[in-house]
């Protein structure tokens, strides 16, 4: 068999246009693993609610940190793709779950190599409906319908994973070397509560309390809760960081329903209205910068922060293109290719 491997990010419109990110939108806030009630409510929220106004406000948004090249998350996804291409024996695709280039051309590219046996790598450390699981979903529905041909696996979600978590470790210590700062939050995009308890496998576990995430149970390997959690926990060890000096708090809520808690800006208020004066944040559920870490975290949180008295707000970029990442993903991409050639050659 044919090797290759289709990297998926979540995609960002084609331009500012307010035309065009109201159709990115529409594709993204229709599916019903990111808002999950049925079609015709769904349809009624996004196609009679949402479309009508946020179009004009995320395309401001996008227009503040679009680059010449195009949108950030875009570029550095193919950046990342690139120095991986250069650094692995197989061919690498890339894809967005959304917008261009779609999944369906990133398989058609593989298969056009010749691929036949696809590692599909999700670009996301944490499970979660929203994400791994509606890639997971469509990369079956497109194989099954348009490439019965190629054999699907996939890289299951790295949040604990130490490679993963020795290269955010160091690109934390890099930003904030000398620990001159107060506190470090972890920001991590929210999801509502209700998703939680819907990939709780258990059906009993989840609680969303205090308690159950620490709590062993076969339910984290879809708790997304559960796994910002881990993440935020390996890397403070990595770093020897107190329990005082971090924290966690989810950002980018959307609509009336509970989103998971505490939200990233009510935190940086609070912060700042306790007298802090310098702070740092991290941002573990983007792999690339985007719209969420560019300018809502390092545009907006910092308004906020200073608003209220603080002084220094220290944005740690995601990992991007950074050479240890590269390294890292093409290990593993590399250990996938030699495992299965031994495999055959034992066969
Ligand atoms: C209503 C629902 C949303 C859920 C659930 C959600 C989960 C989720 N999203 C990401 C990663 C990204 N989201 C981004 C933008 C973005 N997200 C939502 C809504 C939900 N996300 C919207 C409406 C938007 C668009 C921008 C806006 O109008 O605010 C991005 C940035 C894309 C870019 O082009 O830069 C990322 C990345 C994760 C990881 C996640 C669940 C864990
Ligand atoms: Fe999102
Ligand atoms: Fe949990």
């Amino acid at each position: 068999m044919s090797k290759g491997v289709l990297l998926v990010n979540l995609g960002s419109p084609d331009s500012t246009n307010p035309k065009d990110v109201k159709k990115y939108l529409d594709q993204f806030l229709m599916d019903e693993r990111v808002i999950d009630v049925p079609y015709l409510l769904r349809a009624f929220i996004v196609k009679g609610i949402v479309l009508n106004t946020r179009p004009k406000k995320s395309a401001a948004a996008y227009e503040k940190i679009w680059w010449d090249e195009g949108s950030p998350l875009i570029v550095l996804s193919e950046r990342l793709q690139e120095k991986i291409d250069s650094h692995t024996g197989v061919p690498i695709a890339l894809a967005m779950r959304y917008g261009k280039p779609s999944m369906k051309s990133g398989l058609q590219e593989l298969a056009d190599k010749g691929v036949d046996d696809v590692l599909l790598l999700p670009l996301y450390p944490q499970f979660a409906m929203a994400t791994t699981e509606t890639i997971l979903v469509l990369a079956e529905q497109l194989q099954k319908e348009f490439f019965p041909q190629i054999k699907l696996t996939t890289v299951p979600p790295f949040y604990n994973h130490p490679d993963y978590l020795t290269v955010l470790a160091r690109s934390i210590a890099e930003t904030i070397d000398d620990l001159d700062f107060e506190h470090l939050l972890f920001s991590y995009h929210g999801v509502p509560e209700r998703h939680i308890k819907k990939s709780d496998i258990t059906n009993s576990h989840c609680k969303i309390d205090g308690s159950c995430c620490q709590t062993p149970s076969p339910a984290h390997q879809f708790c997304y809760r559960h796994q910002c959690f881990e993440t935020t926990r390996l890397v403070a060890e990595m770093l020897e960081l107190p329990e005082e000096k971090y924290s966690v708090s989810f950002q980018s809520r959307l609509g009336f329903d509970p989103w998971l808690k505490p939200y990233t800006d009510r935190t940086i208020e609070k912060f700042g209205l306790n007298g802090m004066k310098k702070m740092a944040i991290v941002t573990p559920a983007f792999v690339s910068d985007c719209l969420e870490t560019l300018e809502e975290i390092a545009m907006e949180g910092k308004e906020i922060f200073e608003e209220v008295g603080g002084e220094e707000f220290t944005v740690i970029p995601c990992l991007n293109d950074r050479e240890d990442w590269v390294k890292t993903l093409s290990r593993w991409i590399d250990e996938w290719a030699n495992k299965l050639e031994t495999k055959k050659e034992n066969a």
